[in-house]
């Protein structure tokens, strides 16, 4: 606990406790260590229930000011977010073990969405539509869903928190949110700030408990939660959106990726293998839109190998907290046997490991970044979301080929390719099915444009003009019997 005293706002995490404080609690942990970092609340169902009952209630208030209104106290919570930035990133690297500079961008690309929303409130537009008949208008309102409630991963625990809270807030709602609980500290600070800014408690509560799905359970069975926001697994987003249908919630769902990355014979090597690094070991590999799977161009497969490993083999791993460090710790030891798992058995089924391949032996609960090369496209490592700091390179032959190879799989969130043929980039982009393409580029998210996949990947977007509609409905008027 001595490290939350040297936090410059301890008061932030005026919700953690000792160990061993607390009758039911959570033990937050660091995922380099294993370290016990503090204790906190693990929330009944009875306390989450009333956790909803005060939301109603706040959230009829807050529909009542105006768009301009939340739209403020928005823009004061993004600007208090980034004054906390250090302790926040601190807090981020303590509990989730990314490097600190990757926890530091996270913090601002968290409050971007706080600014965008914060001006996307005031274009809650409605309509005027030119009425059938003299005797009538037609318009349509944009209203608030009304109670919302989030599920939320612990591998961005501050940006997947404010990707929902923002537009739910800006549209006039509540958002009642229950973090991952590897990470929720992030979350409580994230909300200790937006009450300061004068979101009522009361309106952005956030529930934590050990049992994910009791609490999944009491938000998809509740009559006054009106739409259910998840980021997550797909299997845990279909389980949701099972459950949901009692309610008949309205849903976004940002669920598990298994993202290509091509690069064409035409492509600008080294930005494709900078682009390649920049995918792949962000977070550790462990981000849903990450580059799960590669596939180089024969003719220059040999070439983009050995820059690309010799880049592998060169980035730093150990502890997040560490300046120096690019690539911490995954989030617990389960993940680390089973990108383990997936390396041994992807070498079984014939690929070869150039470098990497296991646990760094020095950096506790990490796991060295691998390069796996003759990687088939029968090899179980290209069918599902590897979570790790592990890049199977494949080797193909023609477009036709290769976009078959990309679309082969059940998820269809983000795709990633290189070529500077201008004619080729808009066939490839249109034929690859997901919901989300990097051209030339290996990071892409922004809070400007809309993120979301399609087929197993989820459904809605966040972020964008379309993040806000999300949490808003349409009411239609026919105002009739004028002269
Ligand atoms: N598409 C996106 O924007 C996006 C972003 C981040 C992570 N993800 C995906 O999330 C996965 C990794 O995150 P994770 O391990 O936290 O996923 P997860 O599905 O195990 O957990 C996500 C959240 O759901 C909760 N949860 C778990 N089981 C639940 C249940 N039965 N009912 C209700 N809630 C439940 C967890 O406590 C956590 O808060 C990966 O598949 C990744 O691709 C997707
Ligand atoms: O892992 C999931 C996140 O949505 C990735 S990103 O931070 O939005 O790129």
């Amino acid at each position: 606990m001595r490290w939350i005293n040297q936090l410059n706002d301890p008061e932030l995490l005026n919700q953690a406790f000792a160990i061993g404080t607390l009758t039911d609690e959570i033990v937050v942990t660091n995922p380099y260590n294993h370290q016990a970092l503090c204790a906190i609340d693990n929330h009944t169902v009875e306390q989450v229930n009333h956790a909803i009952a005060d939301a109603k209630v706040a959230q009829a208030d807050w529909a009542k000011l105006s768009a301009k209104q939340r739209a403020n106290i928005l823009r004061r919570w993004h600007d208090l977010v980034l004054a906390a930035a250090d302790d926040l990133a601190t807090i981020m690297t303590l509990e989730q073990g990314k490097p600190l500079l990757e926890s530091t961008g996270e913090v601002a690309y968290g409050a971007s969405f706080i600014e965008w929303f914060s001006e996307e409130a005031k274009r809650a537009y409605g309509r005027h539509i030119p009425s059938p008949a003299s005797d009538r208008h037609i318009v349509t309102l944009k209203q608030p869903v009304g109670v919302t409630a989030g599920i939320t991963p612990w591998n961005f625990p501050i940006a997947m928190i404010t990707r929902k809270a923002a537009p739910a807030l800006a549209a006039g709602c509540a958002f009642v949110v229950k973090p991952a609980a590897n990470t929720p500290l992030s979350a409580l600070a994230l909300a200790q700030l937006a009450y300061r800014a004068g979101i009522p408690p009361a309106l952005m509560p956030v529930v934590c408990s050990l049992d994910a799905p009791l609490i999944g359970s009491v938000f998809t069975q509740h009559p006054d939660i009106r739409k259910l926001s998840f980021t997550g697994s797909t299997a845990v987003g279909k389980q949701l959106m099972s459950q949901s249908a009692a309610q008949l919630q309205r849903l976004s769902l940002e669920l598990g990726g298994n993202a290509p990355f091509v690069v064409f014979a035409d492509a600008d090597l080294n930005a494709a293998v900078d682009g390649a690094i920049a995918s792949k070991f962000r977070n550790a590999g462990q981000t849903c839109v990450c580059a799960n799977r590669f596939y180089i161009a024969r003719e220059i497969h040999d070439e983009f190998v050995s820059l690309f490993v010799a880049k592998v083999a060169a980035l730093t791993v150990g502890n997040g907290m560490d300046s120096a460090v690019q690539v911490g710790p995954l989030i617990d030891e389960r993940a680390l046997n089973k990108v383990n798992d997936l390396v041994d058995k992807a070498i079984a089924a014939g690929a070869t490991l150039v470098c990497g391949g296991q646990p760094a032996p020095a950096h506790g609960n990490c796991f060295l970044p691998t390069v796996l090369t003759d990687v088939t496209p029968d090899n179980p490592i290209l069918k599902q979301e590897i979570f790790g700091p592990v890049a199977p390179i494949c080797v193909f032959d023609s477009e036709q080929e290769v976009i078959a190879q990309c679309n082969d799989t059940e998820y269809g969130l983000a795709s990633y390719f290189y070529s500077r043929d201008i004619n080729r980039i808009w066939r490839v982009a249109a034929q690859l099915e997901c919901g989300m393409v990097g051209i030339n580029e290996g990071i892409i998210s922004t809070e400007l444009a809309p993120f979301g996949g399609v087929k197993h990947s989820g459904i809605g977007r966040e972020g964008g003009s379309e993040g806000l509609d999300e949490y808003l409905e349409t009411k239609y008027l026919c105002m009739g019997g004028l002269d």
